[in-house]
């Protein structure tokens, strides 16, 4: 397992070994005893997993308000997709900061999206699958979500934003500037 810090303490990239033969290739996408020997403890609950028919389909930016929020460990199962994780704890040094890594079957990284943290992303290529774990379950009513193109914090999607793929709610989505965010910074990461 490779881990790699990022320019946002607390989002890292993890790789997983592969074990390659003839027949392709074997890896354990999660391990939770070899995290905790990385000082990453993370019980997770629910397993999510998307397609997106369309190159330019975005998902996001969404989270769960506390005390449903969820830290989140994204892959791509099928396809490529840039990941995009920003910093919306009140007080965070980084507070709008993003961060964008591109996941793909091929590459097998994996994004590690705390709490207190936006996800999001944007899909590269046709049937583009999405899988990832949360550390606590669906709760509807604690939702909330900022647009995508929100100029105040200026995510290079590499795409025209106009022709993006979007579901209603993300093509209503408010400015984060418009919101009140529920995460606060605790001074550590
Ligand atoms: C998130 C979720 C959704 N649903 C149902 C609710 C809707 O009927 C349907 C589609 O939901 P939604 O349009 O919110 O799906 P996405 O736009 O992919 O949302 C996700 O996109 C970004 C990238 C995320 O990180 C979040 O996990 C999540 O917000 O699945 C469930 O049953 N359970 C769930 O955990």
């Amino acid at each position: 397992m490779n881990i790699e810090e990022t320019s946002l303490p607390g989002v890292r990239i993890l790789t997983p070994r592969r074990f390659g033969d003839a027949r392709g290739f074997f890896s354990e996408s999660w391990n939770r005893k070899r995290m905790a020997e990385h000082g990453i403890e993370i019980d997770f609950v629910q397993d999510n997993h998307s397609l997106s028919a369309e190159p330019g389909t975005v998902r996001g930016l969404h989270f769960q308000a506390p005390p449903h929020a969820q830290d989140k460990l994204v892959r791509c199962g099928h396809g490529r997709l840039f990941d995009v994780a920003v910093d919306v704890r009140v007080g965070s040094p980084t507070y709008g900061a993003w961060i964008g890594v591109e996941l793909s079957a091929e590459n097998g990284r994996q994004l590690l999206v705390p709490r207190g943290f936006l996800h999001g992303f944007v899909t590269r290529e046709p049937d583009t699958e999405i899988i990832y774990k949360c550390s606590d379950y669906y709760a509807p009513g604690t939702e909330g979500a900022v647009r995508f193109d929100d100029p105040g914090i200026g995510i290079d999607w590499g795409i025209d934003s106009a022709a993006a793929v979007l579901s209603e709610k993300d093509a209503a989505a408010p400015a984060l500037k418009e919101i009140e965010s529920p995460f606060s910074w605790d001074g550590m990461a």
